[in-house]
């Protein structure tokens, strides 16, 4: 009945939580695990209900290579980013392959590690079919709480930005600057994502719940975040190849930063705090220089 596609750290931390009310559940990955239930991708797509966790920026390839065993899939996507090859957001490159109606999102403050230890965690499943987010979330046993929405522009928006604060607020930390400093970074990087996010037509209200405030207050002060880590070793003058390299999990915001560059630019959108990430990231900016023209 459900199969999880992806067994990185947040696709087996899903599959250990559904497992416990959906018995039969299977999990695959391009690489083999020695996970109980573990079963090829061909097997995989036999179950009507699909979770897609792998890395956001692979999705549109993984989407293209199976597009026939998706169709009348019901897929709920836990990834968190926005493509910055065709600058779309991840329901974008769905309704590529599918209708909108068998599409949801979950995302909210969650760490896999917390999930694995069957921590209480509150998520939001977000799609323009409540009644696909209302039968994904029985999936879910009860120490998730899952919140139903029909905002997925905003549930996007918020679990992909949040990652790039999360780099600028480990930057932070890294320099060292003190609570002040990173409680204003992060406020305002908050208002920031709403402000990108209400663009595309997202609702402000989701930037203040689990999905936004959320999980932007988890990822952005704990170094359990990968992208909170990017953040504290480039202050440190670390190169992102070696950051990257011994981080071995994927790091969303680093990518997703050039994707909202790229937007705002195109669209005119005002989004300092990501300006100055995607130019520590892609342009070599010095961090010192970046916060300078932050704090200008
Ligand atoms: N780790 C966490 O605490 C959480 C992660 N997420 C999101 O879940 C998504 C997956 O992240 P993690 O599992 O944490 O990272 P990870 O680096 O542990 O796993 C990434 C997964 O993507 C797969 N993958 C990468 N490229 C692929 C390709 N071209 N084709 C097929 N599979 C491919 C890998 O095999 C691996 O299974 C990310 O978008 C992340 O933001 C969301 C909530 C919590
Ligand atoms: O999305 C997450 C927590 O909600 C995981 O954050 P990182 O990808 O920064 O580790």
């Amino acid at each position: 009945m459900v199969s999880v596609i992806g067994a990185g750290a947040w696709g087996s931390a899903l599959y250990h939580a559904i497992k416990q009310k959906i018995k039969n559940a299977v999990i695959t990955s391009r690489h083999k695990r020695n996970i109980e239930g573990f079963v090829s991708l061909d097997e995989a797509f036999k179950n009507e209900y699909l979770i897609i966790v792998i890395a956001a920026q692979s999705i549109d390839d993984f989407l293209r290579e199976n597009r026939e065993k998706i169709k009348n899939k019901k897929i709920l996507v836990a990834s968190k980013g926005i493509d910055n090859k065709k600058l779309k957001f991840l329901n974008e490159i769905f309704e590529e392959y599918t209708d909108k109606n068998n599409i949801a999102f979950i995302s909210g403050p969650s760490f896999a590690k917390e999930v694995k230890q069957n921590k209480p965690t509150a998520l939001v499943i977000a799609s323009k079919n409540l009644n696909l987010a209302e039968k994904f979330s029985e999936f879910f046993p009860p120490f998730i709480k899952t919140y139903i929405d029909d905002d997925v522009e905003g549930v996007e928006v918020a679990g992909a930005y949040k990652n790039v604060i999360a780099i600028a607020a480990g930057v932070c930390e890294g320099l060292n600057l003190g609570s002040n400093a990173k409680a204003a970074l992060i406020s305002r990087g908050l208002v920031e994502m709403a402000r990108f996010g209400e663009f595309f037509g997202a609702k402000k209200d989701t930037f203040l719940g689990v999905a936004g405030s959320g999980d932007l207050f988890l990822t952005a002060n704990s170094t359990m975040s990968r992208n909170y880590r990017v953040g504290l070793n480039l202050a440190k003058g670390k190169l992102l190849e070696d950051i990257l390299d011994e981080l071995g999990e994927v790091a969303e915001g680093v990518f997703t930063s050039k994707a909202i560059y790229l937007l705002a630019q195109k669209h005119d959108i005002y989004t300092p705090i990501a300006n100055e990430v995607y130019k520590i990231l892609y342009q070599k900016k010095n961090v010192l220089d970046s916060l300078k023209d932050l704090m200008s």
